[in-house]
């Protein structure tokens, strides 16, 4: 170091340091903002998976991916998937990961929109095979778009065995139309009322009033934010192919706000007096509804055939569990139980109370309807010990199809109708 003078040996010592100092800060906020970018991703990740969230009500987005063509759309994955008979069918994949089918498959699938089941008020509904083997059931919306909307929005999230499952769905040449699971058992209605059915035994019948309250328990209770359905009804009560009851329709369901609505919308007779009067729709709403539906199971009678007109003379005769057999459907006479009966229709008239506060919540009434069926099991098994005979039809909800089995049952008409 002799010759170098000292100040410019000092110079360059402070320049080093200066500089590798510089480096390490460099390198410390690079790290740093990769860091706040996987967080941010990983946390928009994470709200898109949950089942409902705020942005499941966001119609803009989901409108926007749903109306998405599958051509323009970078993120719609069009998968092949194989026919029975060897061929292929396509089908692309939304970002909302319901899968889109094209009008011309859905067309072959209902043999050119022949196959009808049923008719509803926003269009019909057509039994479809398609290419793939699957049975699905077609409904062609009428050009309103709203329902469409609602059941995509809200029914491509939702997920539970007591709902009836949308499996995918067309928009198309001006045409809405939602594919569902196919339940091959028809509407509640058409078995209470129809005569192309034997009457629903009282224990179907319980166990199809539990299925529809885990339904609505789930829509309630069970996720965020909670979904109102807004039409519980007979007809919108489905049986899978071992008589599940499944809840449908989800065309006027919408999260639940606790503010006036425009108009009233709903199904005349199943209608809460309260939402009448303040236009707000609440979960107590739906449980109306439920309770409506409780008494139409005991009497086999609807709204429009002046189920509450009964039900308002039966709860004059009535205390609290007791007396109201008088209602009860003439085809169960004998054959039903009636203390099970009388508690079921004190939980039904708990329901349909004027004062919402009164009635009691979905996880309530399924806590009360297992009960009514635990003590059943009870009773059934004590009944086999003492008669020491085998079980061989009801045991539980679960083989309620072994107990129909070979009993004739024709949901849906045998030759195709045109629309
Ligand atoms: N997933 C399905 N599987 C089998 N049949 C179905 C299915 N969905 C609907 N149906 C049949 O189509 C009928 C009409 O259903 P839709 O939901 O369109 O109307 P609705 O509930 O009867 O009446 P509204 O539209 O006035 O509420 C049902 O009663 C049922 O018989």
């Amino acid at each position: 170091m002799k010759g170098i003078p000292l100040i410019l040996i000092i110079g360059i010592a402070i320049g080093v340091l200066v500089g590798s100092m510089s480096a390490i800060v460099g390198v410390l906020w690079v790290m740093l903002r990769r860091r706040r970018s996987q967080v941010g991703n990983s946390s928009s990740r994470r709200a898109a998976e949950l089942p409902i969230s705020g942005n499941a009500v966001d119609s803009s987005t989901v409108l926007s991916d749903i109306t998405e063509s599958p051509r323009s759309s970078e993120e719609n994955r069009e998968i092949s998937v194989m026919k029975c008979g060897g061929g292929h069918m396509k089908k692309s994949l939304s970002k909302s990961g319901l899968p889109k089918y094209s009008y011309k498959d859905l067309q072959k699938a209902t043999f050119n929109f022949t196959a009808k089941i049923g008719q509803g008020a926003f269009g019909c509904v057509y039994k479809a095979q398609l290419l793939t083997g699957e049975t699905v059931a077609v409904k062609v919306l009428a050009t309103n778009s709203r329902e469409f909307l609602s059941e995509v929005l809200l029914l491509g999230r939702l997920h539970h065995k007591n709902l009836v499952n949308l499996v995918g769905y067309c928009l198309e040449k001006d045409q809405h139309i939602l594919v569902y699971e196919y339940m091959s058992n028809g509407s509640l209605s058409s078995h209470l009322y129809g005569d192309q059915h034997e009457p629903l035994d009282w224990d179907m019948r319980v166990c199809v009033a539990l299925d529809v309250a885990r339904g609505l328990e789930y829509l309630h209770d069970e996720i965020i934010p909670p979904v109102v359905h807004r039409d519980i009804k007979s007809s919108n009560i489905l049986l899978d192919r071992s008589f599940r009851a499944r809840v449908a329709d989800f065309g006027m369901s919408m999260v639940a706000l606790r503010r006036p609505l425009s108009g009233i919308q709903g199904t005349y007779g199943y209608l809460d007096p309260h939402y009448i009067s303040t236009q707000i729709f609440t979960k107590e709403s739906d449980v109306y509804s439920f309770g409506v539906l409780l008494f139409e199971l005991i009497a086999a009678r609807s709204p429009q055939q002046g189920l509450m007109e009964l039900v308002k003379l039966g709860a004059m005769s009535t205390e609290e569990r007791l007396g109201w057999e008088d209602i009860m459907d003439p085809r169960l006479d004998g054959k039903s139980n009636m203390q099970e009966l009388n508690e079921m229709a004190a939980l039904a008239h708990r329901c349909i109370n004027e004062s919402q506060l009164q009635r009691p919540s979905m996880r309530e009434v399924v806590l009360s309807l297992s009960q009514i069926l635990e003590s059943k099991k009870h009773q059934k098994k004590n009944h086999l010990r003492q008669s020491n005979t085998k079980l061989t039809s009801f045991d539980n909800c679960a083989s309620i199809s072994d107990h129909y089995k070979g009993k004739s049952f024709t949901g849906i008409p045998k030759s195709p109708e045109v629309c």
